[in-house]
């Protein structure tokens, strides 16, 4: 079965007319789909573009040229209450959570009910299975001020899903959080994609979050997409210095600074850092150094993660050996990954 688009940017561009700054162009040719099912991140420093774009998707701002196409209808041409309707299609999470403080949490959770004309058997109904799903059924009749972090990010997933959406929209959704609050709400959101198979676009300054939960994600540098792709692929081999930037956070896998001299003054021989990946066997290659090219190898520093299912990183070696005998191993460690010597 091939995905079918649910959210597609075609050539989108939009510019702001401000008063100190002139024009500023927030998004430059941005063409982007996100399919039924994905959990699309979209990943830059401050000022990159991102909330633009947010808020482009879901309508509250209008592009300057190119189309957004939500579920099938470009809505860069809709009336306003034509767009209302498209807005009711997505749920939205915050950064800040931005929960009622005067409503309980059952509160929150049934207002956008409430608005959508639904019952009062209904709404409780719904409601009750929404804080079952996020776990705090048993806060019903708490504040938000009442609240942890973690738990006022769940009422806020749950009064996003109320309505039934297909789309949920996190903007910097976990950014207030700590650690381990945040990896259990972007838990929740993993479920509330497979288990609800809801489209999920997530939108961060964190590449851990990329790594949790993404399956596509795009970098966003300056109002461009500089690199987009499958996560595993973004992370394993990126391509630009941004987006290398975004992964060391994550993957702090080649020496530098105090660590390579260290590595130095103990490793006479020639330092390589490659790549690794499932699907590059470099155990083969080294597993036939010595016999084939009389080089022997120490591994001196490394990093790997886990990114669905797939092992990814670098690990630095040293070589020992002929010099013609490891530049020929260097040769065949490059025909199944990438190699990079290191230079002091
Ligand atoms: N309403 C606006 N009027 C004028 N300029 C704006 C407006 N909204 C955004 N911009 C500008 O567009 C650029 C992109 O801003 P945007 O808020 O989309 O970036 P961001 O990646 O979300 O950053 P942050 O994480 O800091 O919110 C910035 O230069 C910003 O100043």
């Amino acid at each position: 079965m091939t995905a079918a688009p649910l959210i597609e940017l075609r050539d989108v561009t939009k510019v702001f007319a401000t008063a100190g700054r002139g024009r500023v162009t927030a998004l430059d040719g941005i063409n982007l789909t996100v399919n039924a099912g994905d959990v699309f991140a979209i990943i830059g420093y401050s000022g990159a573009g991102k909330s633009t774009l947010v808020r482009l998707v879901n309508a509250l701002e209008k592009v300057t040229s190119g189309q957004v196409i939500v579920d099938g209808t470009d809505i860069t041409a809709l009336s306003e209450r034509k767009l209302r309707e498209v807005r009711r299609g997505i749920g939205m999470i915050f950064q800040q959570f931005n929960l009622l403080r005067s409503r309980t949490v059952f509160g929150n959770v049934a207002y956008p009910l409430k608005i959508a004309g639904w019952s009062k058997p209904d709404i409780e109904k719904r409601v009750a299975e929404l804080l079952n799903f996020v776990g705090i059924l048993d806060k019903a009749w708490h504040y938000p001020d009442q609240l942890s972090g973690g738990q006022k990010q769940r009422v806020g997933i749950a009064r996003a899903l109320a309505t039934n959406p297909k789309i949920l929209l996190a903007d910097e959704s976990t950014s207030a959080l700590d650690p381990e609050t945040t990896a259990d709400v972007l838990r929740l959101l993993k479920r509330v994609n497979t288990e609800l198979g809801v489209t999920i676009m997530v939108i961060t300054h964190e590449m851990e979050v990329v790594r949790e939960i993404a399956d596509r994600v795009a970098v966003l540098d300056s109002g461009r997409i500089i690199e987009q792709g499958s996560a595993i692929d973004v992370f394993a081999n990126p391509q630009h210095a941004t987006t290398r930037r975004f992964v060391e956070t994550v993957l702090q896998d080649q020496p530098e600074g105090a660590n390579l001299e260290r590595i130095r003054t103990r490793h006479a021989g020639r330092l390589v850092t490659a790549r690794v990946r499932d699907d590059r066997n470099i155990g083969a290659v080294l597993s036939s150094a010595q016999a084939r090219h009389g080089v022997s190898f120490e591994i001196v520093y490394g990093g790997i993660k886990e990114l669905g299912g797939q092992s990814f990183g670098g690990l630095t070696l040293e070589l020992i050996g002929e010099d013609a005998g490891v530049d020929a191993l260097i040769t065949e460690l490059r025909e199944v990954t990438e190699v990079q010597e290191v230079k002091l």
